[in-house]
């Protein structure tokens, strides 16, 4: 038993196994006391440490150096000399037990450190320091070390004399740590696989709740708050009964309970609707069509609907005729990617002075999607209309439906039905999401919707929609647009100023046909901006001085050799090639359609993924070319001796439709008159079998392709003559176009009239 001056540490643990710097004066004492205290309070256990220097610490003041040594037990003996306190203290040296439990509490408590040390990142010389500690009693105060180890926790570490007793405490100890950052973890990769939101929420509750509690709230605040939040949403009545239902159920199901956390989730979307916000909007159709000539290039007829739009609802407005609610349909922006309806929906919603929110449809099959989950279905959530209107903030912005084309239905129940109900404006004025159940006004909301294509668009919900068509942007519109609004953006994008980088409208051009082969301007502006960046690259290093000018070297050297040829006039050399127009999802394209023969008996074999209609207009052109063929000067034999091969490249991707049927009919005559098609012709309509040619849709977007790759005549159907109205100015002039009533008609103009030199057949 020895007596020692006794140095209280506030807050503080030090262990046997460790050496301090402490501020204080002990002068003439070898060695001393080192106690945890808190509030006044003295832990029965201290570290008796040796005095193994005095220094000065910075500022001047004295300090020691503490070198730990074994536990003290505080004797009953306490003896106040000159103000300082000295106890009696029972010193204990750890043991080294040796029994199998000891070391088996050993193992274990390595292996939950080494696993904690692992889930925090630690540095591996932590893991090394752990592994160099050999005794039990030395590893167990290795806690001391761990930073979210309470004080209290501690102390009791360094209360436990017994080596094995104190392995043990520290094991469960560190043990509930290991738990803890478990579920951290396990939380970070739920959240970051977007996957358990719910256990996320309760965890942050949960923090949030101690916090709470740390700040002296308690669930009166939590109800309180609620209450005040409901009071200021401004909610319709309905919304409020329920809302406050919910605030009652909340105060009696208590905190903490699993109930209230679900509550509580509900209470946050009902208050995060924004009943009662509005932008006020702006009907000016003057002022909107600056906004969209502001905004976009061109797109003359858009704007001019959009504008309509605007100026019919300022009249109805004002003269007061809201009640016809059957003028409300939803304008429809249909075209290829990349042609600005997207971003024509942000001018939209700009030029009317409202928010503008997005919903993706894309592969949306569940109904719940658009709804929202009834509350009894765990993990259940508010549909994305709520969502919109959250992110809105406001109950009219403008909402765009992006790619309502690519909804689908299976058994989860079928989103357009919901979509109907929304976009139907004798209904949605009260639409109720499953999650709030509540009505909600969607009236005031002003929907937009867009598609790629017409044919995929659910039938009921077309018939709501005022289609605008985006068809695609002929080589000088675009040449146009990256002028006046791809190029000044990417600039900025990659910090040059306009004075310092200068490009042609011929080298513009050439990105254009050379690089891009689109109906919109998205690659284009991709294309853009690689030349800027590693102009801007060029700059930034010193490579080379601004201004600079881009040509045609600069191009080559930043987006590499050409990468769009004008194929037809290779691909039409040899007789039995024909050039068709088409058009799918993204735009107009051109098609070339082969044919061949082999020695066989008459049959007809079709590759390139047609669909049953092609296959069809397949066998019209073999019957129709058979019938006419002594009119052709074709051997009529040849059918019988030989098997006929029609072929539509790019095999991978699925086509259909009748719309190349003149153009498989003009395949098969080349290939049996030997005389090769027109390499500067490109044509489509649907062919009958008495060789009438009927009219096919989506001329404007066929045009522009066909004059995109270099063709410059276009057979149509006559009965599409009116529809090149559509197609813009530079381009019909450019093109020359040949409405026709019958297949012969096609033929006449689109072969060549003498046969090839070498003949196939
Ligand atoms: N006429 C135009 N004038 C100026 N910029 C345009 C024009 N058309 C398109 N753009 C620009 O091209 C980019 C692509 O347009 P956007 O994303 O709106 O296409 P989208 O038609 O919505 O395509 P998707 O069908 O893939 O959604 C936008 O950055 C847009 O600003």
């Amino acid at each position: 038993m020895s007596t020692l001056l006794l140095i209280p540490l506030d807050d503080t643990v030090v262990f046997p196994t460790m050496d301090v710097t402490l501020p204080v004066d002990v002068a003439g004492e070898e060695r001393v006391l080192l106690v945890p205290r808190h509030d006044g309070e003295y832990a029965k256990v201290g570290t008796v440490a040796r005095v193994a220097d005095t220094i000065r610490l910075p500022g001047g003041a004295r300090g020691v150096q503490l070198e730990g040594e074994a536990r003290g037990v505080i004797g009953a003996a306490q003896t106040a000399l000159d103000g300082q306190l000295r106890v009696a203290v029972d010193e204990h040296v750890d043991e080294v037990p040796v029994d199998g439990r000891t070391r088996d509490l050993e193992r274990e408590y390595r292996a939950v450190v080494e696993e904690i040390l692992e889930l925090r990142g630690a540095d591996a010389r932590i893991g090394e320091f752990l592994r160099s500690i050999r005794e039990p009693g030395a590893l167990a105060d290795t806690v001391g070390y761990a930073p979210d180890v309470s004080f209290e926790e501690k102390v009791q570490v360094l209360e436990e004399v017994d080596v094995t007793s104190r392995l043990a405490l520290a094991v469960e100890l560190q043990r509930a740590r290991l738990a803890e950052l478990q579920v951290r973890q396990r939380i970070r990769e739920d959240v970051e696989s977007g996957a358990q939101q719910q256990q996320r929420e309760y965890f942050l509750r949960k923090q949030m709740d101690s916090i709470r509690r740390e700040l002296g709230e308690d669930e009166a605040d939590v109800v309180e708050e609620y209450r005040a939040k409901i009071e200021a949403a401004g909610m319709p009545d309905a919304a409020r009964e329920q809302a406050e239902k919910e605030l009652g159920r909340l105060e009696r199901a208590g905190e903490s309970s699993g109930e209230a956390q679900t509550i509580r989730t509900y209470l946050d979307w009902m208050v995060d609707v924004p009943w009662s916000e509005r932008s006020d909007e702006v009907l000016d159709p003057v002022a909107a069509r600056e906004v969209l000539d502001a905004d976009h290039a061109g797109l003359e007829d858009v704007k001019d609907r959009i504008v309509e739009y605007i100026a019919v609802k300022k009249l109805r407005e004002e003269r007061d005729m809201k009640a016809d609610r059957k003028a409300g349909a939803i304008l429809t922006l249909i075209g290829p990617p990349g042609t600005g309806k997207t971003s024509i929906g942000e001018s939209i919603a700009r030029a009317t002075g409202r928010e503008f929110v997005r919903i993706s449809l894309g592969g949306v099959r569940d109904e719940a999607e658009i709804r929202g989950h009834r509350r009894t279905y765990i993990g259940a959530l508010p549909g994305r209309l709520v969502r919109a209107l959250r992110d809105a903030k406001t109950m009219n912005p403008v909402i765009l439906l992006d790619e309502v084309d690519k909804v689908g239905a299976d058994w989860r129940g079928d989103p357009s039905a919901a979509l109907l109900e929304v976009l139907d404006p004798a209904q949605n004025h009260s639409f109720r999401d499953h999650y709030l159940d509540v009505e909600l006004d969607l009236s005031d909301v002003m929907f937009i919707a867009t598609a790629n294509q017409f044919d995929t668009i659910p039938g009921p919900l077309l018939d709501r929609m005022e289609v605008i068509r985006f068809d695609g942007y002929t080589v000088a519109e675009k040449t146009s647009i990256a002028r006046d609004y791809l190029w000044p953006r990417q600039l900025e994008r990659n910090g040059l100023r306009d004075d310092e980088v200068e490009v042609s409208d011929e080298i513009l051009r050439t990105v254009v046909s050379e690089y891009t082969r689109e109906a919109g301007v998205r690659n284009l502006e991709r294309e853009l901006g690689t030349v800027l960046r590693k102009t801007a690259t060029k700059i930034a290093s010193g490579a080379v001085e601004a201004p600079v000018t881009i040509d045609l070297d600069v191009v080559r050297d930043a987006l590499g050799r050409q990468k769009v040829f004008q194929e037809a006039a290779a691909r039409t050399a040899l007789p039995g090639v024909a050039t068709g127009l088409s058009v799918t999802g993204t735009g107009g394209d051109v098609l070339f359609i082969e044919a061949n023969m082999t020695k066989g008996s008459g049959k007809l074999t079709l590759t390139g993924q047609l669909g049953d209609v092609m296959k069809e207009s397949a066998k019209i052109a073999q019957t129709y070319v058979h019938a006419h063929a002594e009119e052709m000067g074709i051997d009529p034999d040849l059918f019988g001796e030989k098997d006929l091969h029609v072929h539509v490249p790019a095999g991978a991707i699925p086509k259909d439709g009748p719309s190349a049927g003149i153009t498989m009919t003009t395949a098969v005559a080349s290939l049996l008159t030997n005389r090769p098609v027109k390499h500067t012709v490109g044509m489509t309509g649907e062919v009958t079998l008495q060789g009438r040619v009927l009219p096919i849709g989506g001329l404007k977007q066929k045009v522009l392709a066909a004059h995109a790759a270099g063709l410059t005549d276009v057979i149509l159907p006559e009965r599409n003559r009116a529809d090149l109205d559509d197609v813009p100015e530079d381009v019909r002039e450019a093109m020359t176009f040949h409405p026709v009533m019958t297949v012969g008609e096609v033929l006449e103009l689109a072969l060549e009239p003498s046969p090839a030199t070498a003949p196939v057949v």
